[in-house]
């Protein structure tokens, strides 16, 4: 009988459901965007139950296309979940409701309990030894903090036991498990090393970081492994997928370095949706960066196998900028059509776009930089804008991958590359043109969920052996391989440019 294997795929903009079969093509899949909530200026939130709505749409739609093909829900194996990092969740385990929007990853209103806990610290890299991140806005507990702080309903069901604190996988693992019927309330590593509580070299939460940060240890989830069985999926919601056991779990990014098959240390990918992330393996080495990288883990393929690490530069705002050009300024239509726009002028004019629109993360973590956009002149068209736009997720990426040169004194000789901006052909050329390195595509530009699926018929035995996975890609992989058209005089010109503009965007927030 056929073995199929799905991955719930929960990421900032939209959720996906896509079924691969034990050949690893996939068979179906479904999409769906979600309403982005921005109650304030720097704030983002998702509502849990729109979310948990699209995944079950997702998950029925894409069965459905599998039932066509001659599929029952018996071929189906295991599931896997792949989502949004640091994005917190509270709920009531009584009711089973959120008690407050999900606080999106970008959200920047915990940037006072920042403030407060670096000058009461001394510097922003105070917890870096333990966690491996910064005091930033970006990560889970100064988030939770601030509902703690803020929502009465919050405090209340805290005092109460009633309180579960999540990410974005917790959320979706206890719903699918049973919910308040009792779903079971976990986390893999992978993502809990996201939240700023998480000892790295023991893997489980550390009591001197909650402490730290006011956190109770009562409401957070177990952390397991990225790659065991979580659960079987018991809510009735869920019916097309009932009884199917939830065996993989891994935050977006860590599942896309597994789907790009970088399990050798030193091996890097680079994601582009709407922020752009750099991981690379480093093996079961924790490696401290001195260049404004953070360190997480990378997987850990079931309790009894050693964790795995990686250095990770993370981008704010990648795809992000095309959804702004397209809903808030109304420049274009769809994503796509930036790639049209831009295609149309040989250079950005001399436009340069810095879109920190949640100050900058790596390698710079300077919350006081606003976007700008620099070199406008009354020849300047849209046309060069959509090229600027383009480029600033480039240049970014071209800051990190030095970040990580710096950091390890080894040349990066390759990227591999994935995610919804990797479809614009020209955005990868530039992409090569300013590193001065092959960039490689593969034809599955869904390797999160990819990785998901992996770990998720791993956790089940519908394949032995991460070998056996190589074995079977590599037999009917494609890549699309973008090299550099550009001189080494012409890069560093136009990186000194950047640079230029990239300074013009801090200070902006006092
Ligand atoms: N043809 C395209 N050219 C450039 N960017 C694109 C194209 N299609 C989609 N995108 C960008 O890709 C991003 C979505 O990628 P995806 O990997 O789905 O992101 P996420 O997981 O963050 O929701 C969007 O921000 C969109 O702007
Ligand atoms: O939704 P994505 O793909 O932009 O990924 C978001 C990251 O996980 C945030 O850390």
């Amino acid at each position: 009988m056929s073995q199929l294997v799905g991955a719930i795929d929960q990421g900032t903009t939209s959720t996906r459901f896509l079924v691969f079969n034990e050949k690893l093509n996939l068979i179906a899949s479904h999409q769906m965007e979600f309403e982005q909530i921005n109650p304030k200026e720097g704030w983002t939130e998702h509502d849990p139950l729109k979310i948990l709505e699209t995944v079950q749409i997702c998950i029925s739609e894409s069965l459905k296309k599998c039932k066509s093909q001659g599929y029952t829900i018996e071929n189906l194996k295991s599931i896997g979940i792949t989502n949004q990092r640091e994005t917190t969740c509270v709920w009531d385990k009584i009711t089973g409701k959120p008690l407050h929007n999900a606080i999106v990853w970008l959200d920047m209103r915990n940037q006072q309990i920042c403030n407060d806990l670096i000058q009461k610290f001394g510097n922003q890299d105070h917890f870096k030894e333990i966690c491996g991140l910064p005091i930033s806005t970006y990560f889970s507990a100064t988030k939770l903090n601030w509902l703690i702080q803020n929502v009465p309903e919050v405090k209340t069901a805290i005092d109460e036991e009633r309180c579960l604190f999540g990410t974005i996988d917790s959320w979706l693992i206890w719903n699918l498990t049973g919910g308040n019927q009792g779903g079971n309330h976990v986390t893999d590593v992978t993502n809990a090393s996201r939240t700023m509580l998480m000892d790295l070299k023991s893997a489980k939460w550390s009591e001197k970081m909650c402490e730290s940060l006011n956190i109770p240890m009562k409401i957070l989830p177990k952390i397991c492994s990225s790659c065991e069985i979580y659960g079987n999926v018991k809510n009735p919601i869920f019916n097309d997928i009932l009884n199917v056991p939830i065996a993989g779990c891994l935050g977006d990014q860590q599942a896309a370095l597994v789907g790009q098959l970088c399990f050798s240390s030193g091996q890097v990918k680079n994601t582009y949706g709407t922020g752009c992330f750099m991981l690379k393996n480093t093996g079961t080495n924790i490696i401290n960066s001195t260049h404004g990288l953070l360190t997480t883990v990378a997987y850990q393929f079931g309790p009894d196998n050693p964790v795995f690490y990686a250095l990770e530069g993370s981008v704010a705002v990648a795809g992000h900028a095309i959804q702004w050009l397209r809903d808030k300024i109304q420049m274009i239509d769809s994503a796509p059509q930036i790639d049209e726009f831009a295609a149309k002028v040989k250079d950005s004019g001399d436009v340069y776009f810095v879109p920190a629109f949640s100050g900058l993360f790596c390698p710079y973590w300077r919350s006081d930089a606003r976007g700008i956009i620099v070199g406008l002149t009354s020849f300047t068209n849209k046309y060069h804008l959509a090229r600027a736009c383009l480029e600033s997720t480039c240049f970014q990426a071209m800051e990190v991958l030095k970040a990580m040169e710096e950091d390890s004194e080894i040349k990066i000789k390759e990227l591999r590359v994935d995610g919804g901006m990797t479809k614009s052909d020209l955005c990868m050329q530039i992409q090569a043109d300013l590193l001065g390195i092959n960039v490689i595509r593969p034809s599955q530009i869904e390797t999160t969920a990819l990785g998901a699926a992996l770990s998720a018929g791993l956790g089940v035995k519908v394949w032995d052996s991460l070998d056996q996975i190589k074995q079977i890609l590599n037999e009917h992989s494609e890549f699309t391989i973008f090299s550099s058209k550009i001189d080494e005089k012409e890069r560093k010109q136009r990186f000194i440019k950047w640079k230029k503009a990239v300074e013009k965007s801090f200070n902006w927030i006092d």
